[in-house]
């Protein structure tokens, strides 16, 4: 099972939900974990189900790391707010260099979020 992390930013949540309806049927066939008011947001906006973690400020991201550390993660889209500073900055830096170490492969807009998709998704269907 394809195992992808869906996280945003306060104002790149309206983007996730409409991301994430595009791509509900591929989404549908993975194992999604999300930070805590992104997942309640999908999980209320679409038929998604996803495994929620913490807030980001309250680790979410942190938590998702260590899954990327434990080799338990095939992509993370990540809609960062590139406008905005967040008090958990370091907790987010954390999260894209474990992904650097790792080679898990992190979009951070919509249309990289696309094309990593519909990558890992091409993967599983090859395999
Ligand atoms: O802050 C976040 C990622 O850094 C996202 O957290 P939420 O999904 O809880 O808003």
């Amino acid at each position: 099972m394809v195992r992808v992390a869906l996280i945003a930013h306060d104002d790149e949540k309206p983007e996730m939900i409409d991301f994430v309806t595009a791509y509900e049927g591929i989404l549908s066939e993975f194992d999604l974990v999300s930070t805590g008011t992104t997942g309640k947001r999908i999980m209320e906006e679409t038929t998604l189900d996803v495994d929620r973690k913490q807030s980001g400020p309250l680790g979410g991201d942190t938590q998702i790391g260590a899954l990327v550390a434990e080799d338990e993660m095939d992509a993370i889209v990540f809609l960062r707010d590139p406008l905005t500073a967040q008090p958990h900055e370091p907790d987010i830096s954390a999260l894209l260099r474990i992904c650097d170490v790792h080679d898990v492969p992190m979009a951070t807009t919509r249309t990289s979020a696309e094309y990593v998709v519909e990558g890992v998704a091409a993967d599983a269907e090859a395999e």
